[in-house]
């Protein structure tokens, strides 16, 4: 397979709508330029300025070496060429998929970024325009996030595999094993976009779609802020990754407790109403890609959240409530159950 990611742009973000011009791969056969390995990572990975006083051996040795005041929470996610992006998608759109929902993970847990590695395995196509391309937007987002990369790993393979763990200090936890009976249930911002912007993602020649719907697949927002503002009102929290339906269900599994949720409470625009139809509702509850927060907090914390909503310009909605039975979810719709296709993204 011709291994074909696209051509860099100085705005990522900019004119998501047009299709992706592929280009700037070294065609199988043709030379390398005389770079080792080693002088591309360094190129691509060193001498980046963010840095911490925990960090006291990086990159270059066996291994990085930090030491933290704080427990730190850990945790590694991969993002696969031709699963979790396009093949076809930019070096800053892959650096974006690879880190941004990594970071995600540590907001449902209210940690404070401290710092990430990286393992790259990239197919040997890949030319040194790509590499630096990648390594300057992922500069660009650890900074933005405040992680410092401490050290990775690079090899090659047939297709792109980035695996991003992330670490941030947290005291207390926000665990998905917290909700109680009687707690409301709540989701950040607006889940369902990124599901509905996939086909176009994947074919380009279908018409339009708002911009917005094409930055929540590219560029998700790890709610840090919010998680971190959660601890101590929150019960509860897990990060929308696989659809609302099945990470719920995740959340109510370890609470051991039953979660109802509302379709007519959902956070949802008209447009996507309007262009989905009855098949909205799978697409905004088992969609996946949101990376906005779902949680629960007792009642007596509704209107903290509503003003810490506000505060961050982020809307915080109510969308059910957690009651004592069978672990699981509950979805009704006009007063009846309703009953998905299937409740999320699963990889087999
Ligand atoms: N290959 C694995 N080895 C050990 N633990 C795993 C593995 N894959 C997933 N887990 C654990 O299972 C839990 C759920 O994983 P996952 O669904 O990937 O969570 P998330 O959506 O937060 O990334 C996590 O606690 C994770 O550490
Ligand atoms: C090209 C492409 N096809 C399909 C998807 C949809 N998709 C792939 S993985 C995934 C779920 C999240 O990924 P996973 O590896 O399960 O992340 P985790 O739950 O571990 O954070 C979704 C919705 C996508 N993002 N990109
Ligand atoms: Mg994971």
């Amino acid at each position: 397979m011709d291994y074909a990611f696209g051509e860099t742009s100085a705005d990522p973000t900019h004119d998501l709508n047009q299709p992706l011009t592929v280009l700037s791969f070294t065609p199988p056969g043709a030379t390398l330029p005389a770079m080792t390995e080693f002088e591309l990572i360094e190129r691509c990975f060193g001498g980046w300025s963010l840095t911490d006083p925990g960090l006291i051996v990086g990159q270059g040795d066996d291994c990085l070496v930090w030491q933290d005041s704080a427990p730190l929470a850990m945790s590694i996610d991969t993002a696969v060429s031709g699963r979790h992006f396009p093949e076809n998608a930019t070096a800053e759109q892959v650096a974006q998929r690879a880190f941004l929902p990594a970071v995600s993970d540590l907001a449902a847990m209210g940690a404070d970024p401290a710092f990430f590695t990286l393992a790259l395995t990239l197919p040997k196509t890949v030319d040194d325009v790509w590499l630096l391309a990648f390594g300057r937007r992922l500069r660009e987002l650890a900074e933005q996030w405040g992680l410092v990369l401490a050290g990775g790993d690079t090899t090659s393979g047939p297709v792109a595999v980035i695996s991003v763990q992330v670490h941030g200090r947290v005291q207390h936890p926000l665990l998905r094993s917290g909700a109680r009976p009687g707690d409301d249930v709540w989701v950040s911002g607006q889940t369902g976009l990124a599901a509905a912007v996939l086909p176009n993602i994947l074919d380009p020649t279908l018409p339009p779609v708002p911009e917005h719907w094409l930055a929540a697949y590219w560029q998700p927002v790890p709610r840090i802020e919010l998680g971190q503002k959660l601890v101590g009102l929150a019960s509860a929290a897990i990060d929308v990754s696989d659809g609302l339906a099945a990470d719920l269900g995740h959340l109510a599994e370890a609470s051991g407790v039953r979660i109802h949720v509302d379709c007519e409470r959902l956070p949802m625009e008209t447009e996507l109403r309007t262009r989905f139809g009855e098949a909205v509702w799978e697409t905004v509850l088992a969609g996946g890609d949101d990376y906005e927060l779902a949680f629960t907090a007792p009642a007596e914390h509704r209107e903290t959240l509503g003003s810490l909503g506000r505060s961050f310009n982020l809307a915080l909605t109510r969308i059910g409530r957690v009651e004592a039975g069978d672990a699981g979810v509950q979805i009704r719709h006009n007063g009846r159950p309703l009953t998905l296709g299937h409740r999320g993204f699963e990889h087999f």
